[in-house]
């Protein structure tokens, strides 16, 4: 048996709406191609909402957002609320500008986000604790699974905390994850694909806490997989490998990267 959350995705192949960043917009169109989902970019107010209509999933990435893109991700978002179709928010480098964090507090009192997922330093901003970062990127150690759960009793909402271990918090649980390769920290996205990834595996019926671990292993071991494979030299040929790598079964890589 392969995996009964990623098989429902590829049975489904569910849209995903994404109101995401400039720069990861192909890699996470292409990624969840792979996977078996199916992807579309939208973020013209006055059409979110017909496409919330008849997508499966909904995906509010802030990387590269401006004001008009904060309105239509609140709309998006209240409609995929009362649509009750799952909603991903990913607060990337919100720590970095005022305008981010004013943005973000705003877009949380509006809508409600079935998963927030970010790196240490995103999720520690979320929960008001001090964490170093860099630009979109999270620095140095800490204790990673407080900060997680703090953010979870914050928000009452799951968190995926993302890095070296990967953090999940669902309701009165919590387990981490160790899957995942370093050179997914040399390239840009891989946090941002790995949302798409989740937003489609919570797309599908099942177990929210099972849908979340099953796509953070899922996602580490295929770029496990496609680090060891012998015409991978670093973090460019990584990048296509691991596209392919994201259509292949769970057992097979399982089985690969023993
Ligand atoms: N040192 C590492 N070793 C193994 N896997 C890692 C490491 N760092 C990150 N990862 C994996 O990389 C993926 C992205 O996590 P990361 O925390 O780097 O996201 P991010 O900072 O939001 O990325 P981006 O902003 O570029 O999208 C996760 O699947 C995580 O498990
Ligand atoms: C580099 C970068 N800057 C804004 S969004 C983004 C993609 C990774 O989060």
């Amino acid at each position: 048996m392969n995996s009964n959350v990623i098989d429902a995705v590829r049975e489904k192949s569910p849209l995903i709406h994404h109101i995401t960043n400039h720069v990861v917009m192909n890699f996470s169109a292409n990624g969840l191609l792979s996977f078996g989902g199916s992807p579309i970019m939208a973020k013209e107010e006055q059409e979110v909402e017909e496409i919330v209509q008849v997508a499966d999933g909904l995906l509010l990435n802030i990387g590269t957002a401006v004001e008009q893109d904060y309105k239509s991700m609140i709309r998006a978002g209240i409609k995929a609320n009362d649509r009750g179709i799952p909603v991903l928010f990913d607060p990337v480098g919100v720590g970095a500008s005022q305008f981010r964090q004013a943005n973000v507090q705003k877009l949380l009192k509006e809508i409600t986000p079935t998963v927030i997922k970010g790196n240490a330093a995103e999720i520690a901003y979320l929960a008001d604790v001090k964490w170093k970062a860099k630009g979109v990127d999270a620095v140095g150690d800490g204790n990673v699974i407080e900060l997680a759960e703090k953010a979870f009793d914050r928000y009452q909402c799951p968190v995926v905390l993302t890095g070296k271990r990967d953090v999940i918090v669902t309701a009165g649980k919590t387990v981490t994850n160790k899957t995942g390769h370093r050179w997914l920290e040399r390239i840009t996205g891989a946090g941002c694909l790995l949302g798409t990834i989740i937003t489609s595996c919570i797309s599908v019926d099942g177990d929210l806490q099972e849908q979340l671990k099953e796509a953070v292993y899922f996602y580490g071991l295929a770029a496990e997989y496609a680090s060891q494979l012998q015409h991978v030299k670093g973090p460019g040929t990584f990048i296509p490998h691991f596209i392919d790598a994201l259509s292949y079964d769970l057992t097979f890589l399982k089985e690969a990267t023993k």
